[in-house]
């Protein structure tokens, strides 16, 4: 059964829009967790406009489950990751203008970038996750840095799923093959919801971890953060 970590940036987004401490961020992990979550991913960016970076310490504190810091590799998030030692590492390419992820790296381009950076990570004990697209050649490129898992982009799937969810999948499988082939873990993430998860999981063979974010919090604020990440566990089922 695929983990479920659930990225709280959106806590923090909630919470920076006033200024203060509501919500909470560290009291929302400490909740997810007590409410069944597996894992708590965040994702720093430069702007800080979400998790800060303090906040990445503070969590670093109290989380107890599988704490997963996400983002793209400039220096001050190599030195946040370096200090905060989590049980993971996400590299994610992302422009530091992107509203969002929005695609993953190109691993044969960027090879020599990201091995140092997987050895300088895993040297520290910290497993290293690495963001790409659904592309067989990019799966093999991944596996050439000597990461441990790499995490599919999901926007794609997320994007076709109601019209055409056959097609939808059919590259993440693909991908999935490869990476279950070559032994590389197998994190998938971006866009995943309730209508979309359980499909995506039951067809996703080897697959280890999603982080969800968005919808999930957006689900919450029906349903409720405790019902809502039963509700997301059920679907991993
Ligand atoms: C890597 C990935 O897909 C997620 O971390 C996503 O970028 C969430 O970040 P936001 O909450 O800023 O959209
Ligand atoms: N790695 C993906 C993630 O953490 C959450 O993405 P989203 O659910 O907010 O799109």
């Amino acid at each position: 059964m695929a983990r479920l970590s659930v990225n709280i940036n959106k806590i923090a987004t909630l919470r920076n829009s006033r200024g203060g401490n509501n919500p909470d961020v560290v009291k929302v992990a400490l909740d997810c967790e007590r409410f069944g979550a597996q894992g708590i991913t965040v994702h720093p960016r430069p702007d800080e406009r979400h998790i800060r970076y303090t906040d990445v310490l503070h969590l670093k504190k109290v989380v107890t489950t599988e704490f997963n810091i996400e983002g793209n590799p400039d220096e001050r998030f190599i030195e946040l990751v370096t200090r905060v030692r989590p049980e993971q590492v996400t590299l994610v390419p992302d422009a530091v203008d992107a509203i969002t992820s929005n695609a993953g790296w190109d691993t044969i381009k960027h090879r020599l970038y990201l091995t140092n950076l997987v050895n300088r990570f895993k040297a520290l004990g910290i497993r290293v996750s690495i963001f790409v697209d659904a592309d067989e050649q990019m799966v093999r490129g991944a596996k050439e840095t000597g990461t441990d898992r790499i995490e599919l982009y999901t926007e794609p799937y997320a994007a076709q799923y109601a019209e055409n969810r056959e097609a939808a999948i059919a590259p993440f499988i693909q991908a999935a093959n490869v990476a279950n082939e070559l032994g590389l873990g197998l994190n998938a993430g971006h866009d995943l919801s309730l209508e979309n998860l359980r499909y995506f999981q039951q067809n996703i063979p080897g697959l280890l971890e999603v982080s969800i974010g968005h919808a999930l919090i957006c689900d919450a604020l029906y349903l409720g953060l405790e019902n809502t990440i039963q509700l997301y566990l059920k679907e991993l089922e």
